[in-house]
C-alpha cells in the first residue's frame, strides 16, 4: 500500500465507494479521518455519502460500461462496494488487471445475488442453512413452495432490506408474493429464492473483521426484523457459549473463503445451541449501526482500519446498547425533521439523520442510538427517541 497522502494532491490515497447510503456515509467519514480522498458513487444525486465525500458521480452501477468509465476516470487505490446492486463481473475483471476491490471482487460478486453465496455456504462449505430452491418462473416457484411446505419465504435474488421479500403462510399468499418479488428487487424482474422458514429463537449479526493480523469478532448483535427490514438492533445479544462458538466457527469459515480485508456482517439464526447461516454482507451491516454507540471503534472505523492495512489490536464494547431505525412512509422530497431536541434529551442517546433527499414508499431515513444499564432499557430508550422524530415531506 502506498503511504497516506493529502486529498486533491498527486499522492492522495483515493477510495471509491460504490453505493453511498447511510452505511457508506459513515465509512466516508472514517476514511476522511486518515486524509483519504473519498469519491462517492450511487444511482441518485445527493446520496448520504456524497454529502461528506470529496466528489461524487451518479451512474447506473449495474451498467458495466458506466462502472468501467468511472473507475478509469478516478483511478482509485481502493474500490469499496456498499450495496449489492453493482455490475460485479466488471469488478472481477478489473481486479485481475490490478484494481483493489474490498474485500475481494469475488466476495462482492458472490454476495451480489443470493445464489452465489447460498450455494457457497450450503453446498461448498456444507454449512447449515434453511432448505432452498432457486426459480425463474411462476410454475417453478409454485413447485418450490409445494416441496418446501408452508410457511416459506420468497426473495428476489438481488435485493436487500427486505425489498420484494414475503413470508408465505397460506395458499392465499402465494400469488401476491410472486408479484411482489417480481416488482421489489433492485435489478428488476427475474429469479427468486424460496427458503423454508426457520423458526429461530433469535437472530444475530456477527460482525467479523478480517485485518492484517488475523480475524476478530465483535460481540454478537441481536436484531428485530419486520417485513425483512431491520427495525431494532442491540449489542451484546446474550448467547450460550456453545452457540457463540458455533457462530464464530461459521463466520470464520465463510469469511475465510471470501477472503480479503474488511468487516463482514454474518447473519445467523439461533435455535438452542444450533446455529444456521442466513447470509453475509462483505461490508458493514445495517444492524451494525448500533456499534456507533456500543463500541469504541464502530464497524465503520474497523472497516476503514482493516482495508487500509492498519492494526485492530482490540475491539472494546461499551455495554448494553441499542439502535432503532426511523422509517418514513410517503411520497415527497426534502424531508424536514422535527423533535430532534426531544429525541436527544436522555443521557447516552444519539441520532444520525442520513440526509436522503426523497422518500417514495417506505425508506429508512435516520437511526437513534442509546446505551443503558440493560439491553431492555437501551432498546426502550432508542425506541422512545425514534418516536420523538417526525418528518414532513414537500
Ligand atoms: N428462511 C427464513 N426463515 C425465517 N426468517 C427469515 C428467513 N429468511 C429471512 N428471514 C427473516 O427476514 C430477514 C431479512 O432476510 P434477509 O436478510 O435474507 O433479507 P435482505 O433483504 O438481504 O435483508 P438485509 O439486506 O437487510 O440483510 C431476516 O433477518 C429474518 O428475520
Ligand atoms: N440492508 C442493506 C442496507 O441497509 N443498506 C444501506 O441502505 C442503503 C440503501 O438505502 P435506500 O434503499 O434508502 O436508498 C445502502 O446504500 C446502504 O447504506
Ligand atoms: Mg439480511
Amino acid at each position: 500500500m502506498k503511504p497516506f497522502g493529502t486529498p486533491h494532491s498527486p499522492g492522495a490515497l483515493r477510495l471509491l465507494l460504490l453505493g453511498s447510503g447511510e452505511l457508506g456515509k459513515e465509512v466516508a467519514i472514517e476514511a476522511q479521518r486518515y486524509a483519504v480522498e473519498v469519491i462517492a458513487v450511487d444511482r441518485y444525486a445527493d446520496a448520504p455519502a456524497m454529502q461528506v465525500a470529496h466528489r461524487s458521480h451518479v451512474i447506473n452501477m449495474l451498467d458495466a460500461d458506466e462502472l468501467r468509465r468511472v473507475i478509469a476516470l478516478e483511478q482509485p487505490d481502493l474500490v469499496v462496494p456498499e450495496i449489492e446492486a453493482i455490475h460485479t463481473p466488471t469488478l472481477v475483471e478489473l481486479e485481475q488487471a490490478g484494481l483493489r476491490v474490498i474485500p475481494t471482487a469475488r466476495a462482492a460478486w458472490l454476495t451480489m445475488d443470493r445464489e452465489g453465496i447460498r450455494r457457497l455456504a450450503a453446498e461448498t462449505l456444507q454449512l447449515p442453512t434453511s432448505p432452498y430452491r432457486f426459480c425463474d418462473t411462476e410454475a417453478e416457484y409454485r413447485a418450490a413452495v409445494a416441496a418446501l411446505g408452508l410457511p416459506c419465504v420468497i426473495k428476489p435474488v438481488m435485493s436487500s432490506s427486505g425489498k420484494g421479500q414475503s413470508v408465505i403462510r397460506s395458499e392465499a399468499d402465494i400469488a401476491a408474493a410472486w408479484d411482489y418479488a417480481q416488482r421489489g428487487g433492485r435489478a428488476g424482474q427475474g429469479r427468486v429464492i424460496v427458503e423454508g422458514f426457520v423458526a429461530f429463537d433469535y437472530e444475530i449479526t456477527l460482525l467479523t473483521v478480517r485485518h492484517r493480523d488475523g480475524t476478530a469478532f465483535c460481540a454478537p448483535i441481536g436484531h428485530l426484523q419486520i417485513d425483512g427490514d431491520y427495525r431494532e438492533s442491540w449489542q451484546p445479544q446474550p448467547m450460550s457459549a456453545a452457540a457463540l462458538r458455533r457462530a464464530e466457527d461459521i463466520a470464520r469459515a465463510v469469511t475465510e473463503n471470501l477472503g480479503g480485508w474488511g468487516v463482514f456482517g454474518v447473519e445467523l439464526f439461533v435455535r438452542g445451541d444450533e446455529v444456521i447461516f442466513s447470509e453475509v454482507s462483505p461490508r458493514p451491516h445495517d444492524t451494525g449501526l448500533v456499534t456507533l454507540i456500543s463500541q469504541e471503534l464502530s464497524q465503520f472505523a474497523l472497516h476503514v482500519r482493516a482495508i487500509l492495512g492498519l492494526p485492530v489490536p482490540q475491539i472494546r464494547q461499551l455495554g448494553p446498547s441499542a439502535s432503532c431505525a426511523v422509517l418514513v412512509e410517503g411520497e415527497g422530497r426534502a424531508p424536514r425533521y422535527h423533535g430532534v431536541a426531544e429525541a436527544l434529551a436522555e443521557p447516552d442517546t444519539q441520532l444520525r439523520l442520513f440526509g436522503k433527499p426523497a422518500v417514495s414508499g417506505r425508506r429508512r431515513m435516520a437511526v437513534t442510538l442509546a446505551r443503558a444499564q440493560s439491553i431492555d432499557a437501551a432498546r426502550a430508550k432508542a425506541c422512545a427517541a425514534a418516536e420523538k422524530i417526525s418528518v414532513q415531506l414537500d
